[in-house]
């Protein structure tokens, strides 16, 4: 896979190198590019902002730099059409399903907003040459959407094959099969007079395997209701409706 950032902060996407991202793009399994939006600046003070039309607090991010910018990251790979994914409060919800999507893609290419956002003419423009996708990570504010970056493409790459040395453990993870992942424990078995449940200590894999699901299942319907509605019908049998 390949990825493209576009930011005036290049520095905020440093830890990209680090670890499970630097170690997949050792591999070989991502090649990563990170590029300086005020490269395709003109004037003198490489400005990238101005005043809003209507009106209004703070500044926007002008047109003319992205797309001058977007023109030259596209003809970087072309002929390959990427996906513009530009994270903004305003987009649609950021999930592990959208991960997923992200991760059969061969080509991304992030659009780092700051300020009050990028010109709206911008995303419209790019449909041109990019398939365009504005993602929220959440329902609050940001001061740009480079740490909206960091987060999408660990939650990407790391389902790319080979990027997690156990591919065994994304089955068992949050959001994998559309529930939270049940309690996890390690040694002691007994800490500050707490125990691990006994279940876990038993070696019966079956009723492990029970335990665990059922944990899954209360602590999902406690804190994210809205995941156990939205569970396929097939997904529950007549013993999790009693859990
Ligand atoms: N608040 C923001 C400001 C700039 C770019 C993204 C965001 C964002 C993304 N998801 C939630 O907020």
């Amino acid at each position: 896979m390949r990825i493209d950032v576009l930011t005036i902060f290049p520095d905020y996407l440093a830890p990209l190198g680090l670890s499970l991202i630097g170690k997949a793009r050792e591999q070989g399994l991502v090649e990563l590019a990170v590029h300086d939006l005020r490269g395709w600046t003109t004037d003198r003070h490489r400005t990238v902002d101005d005043t809003p039309y209507g009106g209004g607090p703070g500044m926007v991010m002008r047109p003319e730099p992205w797309g001058q910018a977007l023109d030259a990251v596209a003809a970087m790979g072309a002929p390959e059409r990427p996906r513009l994914v530009l994270p903004t409060p305003a987009g649609r919800p950021f999930t592990q399903a959208v991960a997923h999507e992200y991760a059969a893609l061969p080509w991304l290419v992030f659009g780092c907003g700051r300020y009050e956002g990028i010109d709206a003419r911008v995303a419209e423009e790019a449909r041109e040459r990019y398939d365009v996708d504005e993602v929220s990570l959440g329902d609050y504010v940001l001061n740009g959407g480079e740490v909206a970056v960091l987060v999408v493409v660990e939650a990407v790459a790391r389902l790319l094959p080979g990027v997690i040395g156990n591919a065994q453990s994304l089955d068992d993870e949050s959001h994998a099969a559309g529930l939270l992942e049940a309690p996890a424990y390690t040694k002691p078995a007994l800490w500050r007079g707490h125990r691990v449940p006994d279940v876990l200590l038993s070696g019966d894999h079956a009723r492990i395997a029970r335990w665990k699901r059922d944990e899954a299942l209360r602590r999902t319907r406690s804190v994210r209701p809205d995941l156990v509605a939205a569970l396929p019908p097939g997904d529950l049998d007549r013993r999790d409706r009693e859990v």
